[in-house]
């Protein structure tokens, strides 16, 4: 156990830590803090949700003077959500310190990021596209720039945006400090490190698998006919407090979202068709709970750390195992534990493997959920939920006409009448889901780690990844946000506002009013949003 004060931090950086509730350190921020504090280059890899955006940004923090007036820090993330989520993150460990940090991306009103740059911000987290426009206009100088962070480093590779960043890095002083983070780290990453990085320190707490270790991993073979139903009986037996559910399309996405309004539950999709406003407004109430289950694309695979998410749905299999690793690794976040189903048709069992092979991990076969299950669920929450009004008590001006009823009912048939309908069976809606081809095995070689360097180290057993923050434990939905502080107003999505590639020309970016969007490489359905 690695306790904060070990790290010979600044009491201002100390305390904000504290605040956070963060009690000891993870693996990936123990090994990651004390070199990146000594100036090393470093490639970081640790599973999901094991606290990686602290492991670079308390020392990035800690080496940055509050009275300085010049671009110090550079951290560049996929997509412009998982921008705002990282410098929400660093200006809350640089709160006591006072550090001004600026997110930079897509999507966002360019003047108004102008104005925002004249308060001298010393860190700048922003997405290639609009960094590269920043630059071109002279907006953003990065002659003074220290450390440079590339979060989510494969992604960025993956989307194409090596060129972008090669252009931004071209600005940035050499004698700088760069560190790559990631849970995956394909072989490809090396092309990346070998030109970014000198010497580079490796710093990986993987243990046997890639994915993070509380996340109970589970399949249902399932036609693709039947997807939805299983779906459904899923949602009823398990009563996730929050879900997302992956669909491999924008159309499925849409589909599958109404198709579960429509059937009662209380759900939203979130792909790069929408207009920003209806992201945020889709995240907002993902996060506060008035929506339970977020239906997306890969859109949403990377970085999203909402609490309270207990299960992710693969409702259509990635095509990438990395994808498999990120999707399932939004939930079983900050030491909690979660569930990651995925649902495979009869001929994709052969990919199913490949994903297993990729990141070592055998992933058990369920049985698809029965309809007696699935009722016994829905009627447990039923009953659940009655019990808590029960205990609510406020039920005086109800309680004249229950006892009219009870001198001609029978008590158990009334009570039966109620779950009937507060379970709010909605049956009878026809559903209708444009079906989607398989997905073909792919072949290449197991492996989803940095440069097939032995893991230096690993949880040692510790199932918690290494977590302790006070407070926690509960199933408080705010519990691992900032001790307790609900975020919300803010969503994470892939930025795509860079300028078209050659490949871009047949851009339906949609409805997409703010952004001046170019297209990536179409490897996945929605990645050509924006
Ligand atoms: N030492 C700590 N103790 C307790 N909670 C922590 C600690 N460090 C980070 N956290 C919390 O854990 C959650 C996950 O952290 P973070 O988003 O940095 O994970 P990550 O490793 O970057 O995951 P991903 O690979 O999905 O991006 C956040 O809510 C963060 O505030
Ligand atoms: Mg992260």
């Amino acid at each position: 156990m690695t306790t904060f004060s070990e790290f010979n931090l600044e009491p201002k950086v100390l305390q904000a830590i504290t605040e956070l509730g963060f009690e000891e350190a993870t693996p990936i921020q123990s090994k990651s803090i004390p070199l990146a504090l000594g100036g090393s280059d470093l490639i970081g890899q640790a599973q999901t949700g094991t606290g990686k955006t602290a492991a670079f940004g308390i020392p990035l923090i800690s080496k940055i003077d509050r009275a300085d007036e010049k671009i110090r820090a550079l951290i560049m993330a996929p997509t412009r959500e998982l921008a705002i989520q990282v410098a929400e993150e660093i200006e809350k460990l640089s709160r006591f310190k006072g550090i001004r940090t600026l997110p930079i991306y897509g999507g966002q009103d360019i003047v108004r990021q102008i104005r925002a740059l004249k308060k001298k911000p010393q860190v700048i987290i922003g997405t290639p596209g609009r960094l590269l426009d920043h630059i071109n206009r002279k907006t953003i100088k990065l002659e003074d720039v220290q450390t440079v962070v590339l979060d989510e480093a494969d992604e960025m590779l993956d989307m194409g945006f090596m060129e972008d960043i090669q252009s931004i890095l071209k600005q940035v002083p050499d004698e700088r400090q760069t560190m790559l983070f990631s849970a995956t780290m394909p072989p490809n990453i090396q092309k990346l490190a070998q030109q970014f990085l000198k010497n580079p320190e490796h710093v990986s707490v993987i243990p046997k698998q890639v994915s993070a270790p509380l996340i109970d991993q589970s399949y249902i073979e399932v036609p693709e006919r039947q997807k939805f139903d299983a779906l459904s009986r899923l949602l009823d037996m398990e009563s996730p407090e929050l879900a997302i559910v992956f669909g491999r399309t924008k159309r499925r996405v849409d589909e599958l979202a109404e198709a579960l309004q429509k059937r009662g539950y209380s759900a939203d999709g979130l792909h790069g068709d929408l207009s920003q406003n209806q992201r945020d407004a889709v995240m907002r109430k993902f996060r506060d709970g008035s929506i339970d289950v977020l239906v997306a694309t890969d859109v949403a695979a990377r970085g999203l750390d909402v609490s309270g998410v207990t299960h992710v749905v693969n409702f259509d299999l990635p095509q990438d195992p990395e994808s498999y690793v990120h999707r399932i690794g939004r939930t079983g976040r900050a030491g909690k534990e979660g569930a990651a189903y995925s649902f495979v048709t009869p001929r994709e069992i052969d990919h199913l493997h490949f994903i297993e092979r990729v990141t070592r991990h055998r992933i058990p076969r369920k049985p698809l959920p029965t309809l007696a299950e699935a009722i016994e669920g829905k009627q447990r929450v039923t009953a659940e939920r009655l019990l808590e009004i029960v205990q609510d008590g406020e039920l005086n001006e109800y309680k004249g006409i229950a006892i009219q009823m009870l001198e001609q009912y029978d008590s158990v048939q009334l009570l039966s009448a109620a779950l009937k309908l507060l379970t709010g069976d909605k049956k009878d809606a026809t559903i209708e889901l444009t079906p989607e081809d398989p997905i073909r095995a792919k072949r290449r070689k197991p492996d989803v780690r940095s440069s097939g360097r032995k893991p230096s180290g690993g949880y040692g057993g510790n199932r918690s990844g290494g977590y302790n923050r006070s407070g926690s434990g509960s199933s408080n939905r705010g519990g691992y946000n900032s001790g307790g502080r609900k975020e919300g107003g803010y969503n994470r999505d892939r930025d795509r506002d860079r300028k078209p590639r050659s490949y871009s020309s047949n851009n339906s970016a949609g409805n997409n009013s703010n952004n001046n969007s170019g297209e990536r490489r179409p490897r996945r359905e929605d990645s050509s949003f924006e």
